[in-house]
């Protein structure tokens, strides 16, 4: 059985930062919170929403929790779900998922950002046709690095071999937390070097993936 390859999404398809960035300095901007830096936002993405927006108040000197964060957690989230205008697709990304889905590769995604904005900007780019399979942050209890999200993608798949393609320290911890291949795109939001992370592969360009998907299933093949 070919293996199914599940991707992460933030960092890894799409350079969704702007986009987040902007969201979150519009959803503070009424409650007089300066303006971020994309640095700072990039540092706070891929433990979900909820987290990103905690991490923001407490740099602003907001509640981090309670009914008040509560209101600007829903805010921001609203204003997110239609922000897709500054994101773009990471090069090669659709040439890729072609060629994967013509050779027969099942295709998924796992990813800690809400279930509503990932299908809006799925369809913004017309990506949702090659996944028929999408796990979002709120879709179960728990998040990566919980390795629940990814195997319950594999297992909506059909099950068999799995490869995880992720940009993060937390999509690493995922997969060896799942105890499945784990290729790193390199251009994404990782925070620290390579070599300090679990992974099976890495590559920087996805004109390369199919090529490095075909090898790794080759060599993890009994
Ligand atoms: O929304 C996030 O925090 C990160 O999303 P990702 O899991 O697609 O990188
Ligand atoms: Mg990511």
């Amino acid at each position: 059985m070919p293996p199914a390859i599940i991707f992460d999404l933030d960092g890894t398809l799409i350079d969704s930062v702007p986009d987040i960035h902007a969201s979150v300095d519009q959803a503070f901007a009424p409650y007089g919170a300066a303006p971020f830096s994309r640095a700072e936002i990039q540092h706070f993405v891929g433990r979900g929403a909820p987290n990103l927006i905690q991490r923001a108040s407490e740099a602003r000197g907001l509640p981090t929790e309670g009914p008040d964060h509560d209101r600007l957690l829903a805010e921001f989230l609203a204003i997110y779900e239609g922000a897709q205008a500054l994101t773009t697709l990471y090069p090669g990304v659709e040439t890729a998922l072609e060629t994967l889905q013509h050779h027969g590769l099942r295709l998924g995604i796992c990813t800690n950002k809400p279930l509503a904005p990932t299908r809006a900007v799925l369809a913004h780019f017309g990506l949702d046709r090659f996944f028929p399979v999408v796990i979002g942050g709120d879709s179960l209890a728990v998040k990566k690095p919980d390795p629940a999200p990814l195997l319950k993608a594999m297992v909506r798949l059909g099950g068999g071999p799995m490869i995880f393609v992720g940009d993060s320290e937390v999509d690493a911890e995922t997969a060896k937390n799942a105890e499945v291949p784990f290729l790193l795109y390199t251009e994404g939001y990782r925070k620290g070097p390579v070599d300090q992370m679990y992974h099976t592969a890495t590559f920087d360009d996805f004109l390369t993936l199919p090529r490095l998907v075909a090898a790794v299933s080759a060599s993890a093949a009994p």
